[in-house]
């Protein structure tokens, strides 16, 4: 049994003027551990795929199962990191990062260290008691991380969560995210327009067209580079031969009319 599995899922958004769709008869499946990217011309359904897993969007059409069961509603197993961190301004970093656990009716003492260990773990020890504005960019988005984590959901939804980021904090934030992510063996669907970054990150890369959005390719990364950490996978080899292939695969899917 796969531990994530979308079936012929279509999406329609109905304006008042006209119909949208969003995605059309998308299929695949995601074994426990995975890191799959999503990569596509813009408007080709990434974010709304992402939003259907997250269950913040019914779809039109078709079923998304978790480890066996239907999903109906927001899941406990999956956390969404964003773009954008969302931490609340007037909260310090360890009340933003213990919220989900008080949503989620799990503040307890253990799972209030776990939180703290992590925040430690990922290099923001001392930042406790800040709030967010006297934090970098690439530390608010680990705060947010952090965040993501404490409720120790199995499966991460990342949708462009490092393109708001100087290039040189964005390598370092993918290395500490793919080494916590494989530390913790989680699984995860990251949206990216960045190739590099999907072929650093991943274990299969979806490549989708839109008008509609359909899955028009799935790509195996080579054993050679998903062994090796983003930054080590970058110095590869065969990143240059992958990218200049998925360059070309995505500039056909962006020319088709
Ligand atoms: N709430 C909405 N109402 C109407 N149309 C929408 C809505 N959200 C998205 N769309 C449309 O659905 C299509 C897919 O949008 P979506 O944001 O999922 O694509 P995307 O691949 O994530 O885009 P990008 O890469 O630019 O972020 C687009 O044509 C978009 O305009």
């Amino acid at each position: 049994m796969s531990f994530l599995v979308v079936h012929r899922v279509s999406h329609t958004y109905f304006t008042k003027k006209t119909a949208i769709t969003a995605l059309d008869n998308v299929s695949f499946s995601i074994e426990k551990g995975e890191f799959v990217s999503f990569l596509g011309p813009s408007g080709c359904g990434k974010t709304t795929l992402l939003s259907i897993i997250a269950s913040l969007i019914r779809p039109t059409e078709g079923t998304v199962m978790l480890e066996g069961e239907k999903i109906h509603s927001i899941h406990p197993s999956v956390g969404y990191m964003l773009q954008q961190d969302y931490l609340f301004p007037w909260k310090t970093i360890q009340e933003n990062i213990f919220l989900g656990l008080n949503i989620m009716g799990i503040n307890t003492q253990e799972t209030r260290q776990k939180a703290l260990d992590l925040l430690n773990g990922i290099g923001l020890k001392g930042t406790e008691h800040h709030y967010p504005n006297q934090l970098s960019g690439g530390m608010r988005q680990r705060a947010a991380l952090v965040r993501t984590l404490a409720t120790d959901p199995k499966m991460l939804l990342l949708d462009e969560p490092f393109s708001a980021l100087d290039y040189q904090t964005k390598l370092k934030l993918e290395e500490l995210v793919w080494k916590t992510l494989k530390d913790y063996e989680k699984t995860a669907l990251l949206v990216t327009h960045d190739i590099g970054e999907a072929i650093a990150m991943s274990d299969r890369i979806f490549l989708f067209s839109a008008k509609p959005g359909r899955l028009v390719r799935t790509f195996l990364i080579p054993s050679e580079l998903r062994r090796l950490s983003p930054f080590a996978a970058r110095q590869h080899p065969t990143f240059s031969e992958l990218f200049q292939f998925l360059w070309k695969e995505l500039d056909s899917l962006e020319t088709v009319k």
